[in-house]
């Protein structure tokens, strides 16, 4: 039996930094409640979402540093010695991600309060969390509601908006790969599930001269694509239709890279990459990608070539149970450079 959770509420407008409280006691969440935020996000909404709460609720606060079982550890730690009753992630794919999964394992409610539309985890089930040096792909349980702040994210740099067009548009390789894991390897596949994403996929192309100009309506049409895609994770129980080699590829990069890129900016460049593995067309990507001003080559990430044919060798590992497009031995330098230098990419 395969059981679907989803959120009960999606806010998306201006100005929601007061209408937590609303949220909470219209889904009766109880007294107690943690907020996350990371160092910077407490500045630019935590402190103030906070405030707007205590005036209701008592709350207990955790400034969290990474996406590391470590930091989930300490908020777990808070949620059962304080016994609380309900959790909030302010901030970015990181600290939504520790609300996700440290929520999960006490067995409370989570709100999801995205300060960036740069990946779509706002709405998963799933945390990517870091354990043992390398990220794992977790099961956990959607929020209970999201709290998108159109006035918050717009304050994100353009940057973080364009990552959020990679991560979405990885899903076009993501189902490719589960299209093929399906084949090969006899796994589950769900149609709704795959069609879902590529749909938000196809709404960020369609969409990307808009989304480009970074402007209220840009947050709105790429905000709804990632909850789009974080629903169809939650509906395939677990991040296959939005998570493929290219996702491998970005994780690849995150463990050996000096200085990593945004997870989104990794992701679309190793879409581009996949799609050309794919026989996908991959100029098509690509052109989205600089319509929207994405890095798609290594210079534009900041990345040392020789760290993208490495991560291209490496991928397959990071997830060996993941079946991608590259197969069970991987890449050999070789074809990772001619894929790479085919694309651009290097
Ligand atoms: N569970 C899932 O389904 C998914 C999970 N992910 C995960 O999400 C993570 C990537 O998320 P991403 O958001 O790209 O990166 P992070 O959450 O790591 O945030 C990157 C930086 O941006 C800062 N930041 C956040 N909001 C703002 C803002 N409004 N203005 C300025 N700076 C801001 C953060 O501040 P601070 O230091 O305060 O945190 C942090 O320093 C990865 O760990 C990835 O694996 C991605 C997709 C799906
Ligand atoms: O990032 C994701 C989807 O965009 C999902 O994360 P994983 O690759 O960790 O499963
Ligand atoms: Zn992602």
């Amino acid at each position: 039996m395969h059981l679907m959770e989803l959120p009960r509420e999606v806010l998306l407008g201006e100005n929601l930094k007061d209408k937590v409280s609303q949220v909470a006691k219209r889904l009766k969440l109880g007294e107690r409640s943690l907020i996350l935020y990371g160092p910077k996000t407490k500045e630019i909404a935590g402190k103030d979402v906070e405030k707007h709460l205590k005036e209701s609720f008592d709350v207990k606060s955790l400034v969290v540093k990474e996406a590391s079982m470590k930091e989930v550890e300490k908020a777990l730690n808070v949620i059962r010695d304080e016994n609380v009753n309900w959790v909030i992630g302010v901030g970015g794919g990181s600290i939504i991600d520790v609300a996700k999964l440290a929520s999960f394992k006490a067995d409370v409610p989570f709100i999801s309060f995205p300060t960036t539309a740069s990946h779509d985890g706002i709405a998963s089930a799933n945390a990517s969390i870091k354990d043992l040096g390398t990220k794992t792909s977790i099961k956990a349980r959607p929020p209970i509601a999201v709290i998108a702040d159109v006035e918050v994210i717009k304050t994100a740099p353009y940057r973080y908006l364009a990552a959020g067009v990679g991560d979405t548009i990885s899903n076009l390789t993501a189902v490719k790969d589960w299209e093929l894991a399906h084949k090969i390897k006899g796994e589950y596949f769900s149609e709704y599930a795959a069609s879902l994403s590529l749909m938000s996929a196809k709404m960020v192309i369609k969409n990307a001269d808009i989304i480009r100009l970074g402007n209220e309506e840009s947050v709105r049409k790429v905000i709804k694509g990632l909850i789009s895609s974080g629903v169809a994770m939650s509906i395939a129980g677990s991040s296959r239709p939005a998570s493929g080699a290219e996702h491998l590829f970005s994780h690849a990069l995150d463990a050996i890279a000096p200085k990593p890129a945004l997870h989104g900016e990794q992701c679309g460049v190793g879409t581009i990459i996949m799609a050309y593995l794919h026989g996908l067309k991959w100029q098509k990507i690509r052109e989205t990608l600089k319509k929207v001003r994405a890095p798609t080559n290594a210079y534009e990430l900041g990345i040392d070539p020789e760290y993208i044919i490495e991560a291209l060798t490496i991928a397959h590992t990071i997830r060996p149970d993941r079946y991608t497009i590259l197969g069970k031995d991987g890449l050999t330098r070789e074809a990772a450079e001619k894929a790479a230098k085919i694309t651009g990419v290097i």
